[in-house]
């Protein structure tokens, strides 16, 4: 994988509508993507976890994320840019792919 770079502007409009409309939000005060999963129980909740942490370990890109019960919150940023790079685009697409498997 090549360097990470922060998304331009141009990028952003290209890639993040398709991410709006399923409900992930740019933070404010940090260049992030960030959404809430609400699931049936834990055990989905944690198996749509268990998946996400498989893949993101191939990745090498993770999560920041926050689990109670049935919900889970995401943020997704690339350290090494410090901000939104085309790799939070990628894992966002896989989670949501997922999500609705687990819904
Ligand atoms: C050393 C390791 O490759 C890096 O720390 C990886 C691991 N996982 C990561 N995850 C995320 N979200 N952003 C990163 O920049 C990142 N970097």
């Amino acid at each position: 994988a090549g360097k990470a770079h922060r998304l331009s502007a141009e990028e952003r409009d290209q890639l993040l509508p398709n991410l709006r409309a399923v409900g992930w939000n740019e933070l404010e005060g940090r260049d992030a993507i960030f959404k809430q999963f609400h699931f049936k129980d834990f055990n989905r909740a944690f198996g749509f976890m268990t998946r996400v942490a498989l893949q993101a370990e191939k990745l090498d890109h993770h999560p920041e994320w926050f689990n109670v019960y049935n919900k889970v919150h995401i943020t997704l940023s690339t350290h090494e840019c410090a901000g939104l790079s085309e790799r939070d685009i990628n894992l966002a697409s896989f989670i949501e792919q997922v999500a609705v498997s687990m819904t």
